[in-house]
């Protein structure tokens, strides 16, 4: 699957349970942006049973044009989903952060089902694990682990901030060059005709 769209372009990777849900539909939400959280897609098509309340599939609209952008999430979006992405993020924390965190989410408390957590992590991490690296190279990496959520979609902002600026600067750039270089060629032809042209 791959969104190949116009507009300004948030991909947010990383290995499960690092809050790419989490914080991308934060980031969205400040953006106004739309959020997709890949992996309900894959979850849907795989199981047809896990939506939540976070998104809809009937409100995913993927293909429309006038959408400002998108912030998408999952493991593979920086590389395979969203590859175009004009900001690419990679969120990381360490293992016992993240099996911490799912645990807190998913209210395990005894010792089996903190030992589910932590062996699904891990399964998933060796699944993905080649993917996510591959994406490192591409992408801005964030490591969440003493960071709270609001820390990092702050960080994710201003960095995004930074991207726009970047390429608002840039347009400036060109325009002035090319402008520089057509009054250039002006006066030189200018020149040109006065010795020339007279005679
Ligand atoms: N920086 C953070 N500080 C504290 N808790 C966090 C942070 N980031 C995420 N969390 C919490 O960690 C849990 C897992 O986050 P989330 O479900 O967003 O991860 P995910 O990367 O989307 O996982 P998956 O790929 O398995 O769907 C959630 O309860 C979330 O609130
Ligand atoms: N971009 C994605 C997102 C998800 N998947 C796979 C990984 C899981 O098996 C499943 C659900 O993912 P989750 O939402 O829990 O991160 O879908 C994928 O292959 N590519």
């Amino acid at each position: 699957m791959s969104i190949k769209k116009k507009g300004f372009n948030i991909a947010i990777d990383g290995l499960s349970g690092i809050g790419k849900s989490s914080i991308g539909c934060q980031v969205a939400k400040r953006l106004n942006f739309t959020f997709i959280d890949s992996g309900l897609f894959y979850r849907y098509i795989a199981d047809r049973f896990y939506l939540d309340d976070t998104i809809q599939l009937n409100e995913i609209h993927l293909f429309k044009n006038e959408m400002i952008g998108y912030v998408v999430v999952g493991y593979d979006t920086t590389t395979k989903i969203l590859p175009s992405a004009r900001v690419k993020l990679i969120l990381e924390a360490d293992f016992e952060t993240r099996v911490y965190r799912r645990a807190k989410q998913l209210n395990a408390k005894e010792f089996e089902a903190i030992r589910k957590v932590f062996s699904d992590l891990l399964k998933r991490d060796v699944d993905s694990f080649d993917l996510v690296l591959e994406a490192k190279k591409g992408a801005t990496i964030i490591n969440t682990s003493d960071l709270s959520i609001e820390q990092v979609v702050a960080r994710i902002l201003s960095r995004i901030l930074w991207v726009r600026f970047s390429d608002y600067n840039m347009l400036h750039f060109i325009i002035f060059i090319l402008f520089v270089f057509v009054y250039t060629l002006h006066t030189l032809f200018q020149n040109l005709t006065s010795i020339f042209g007279t005679g």
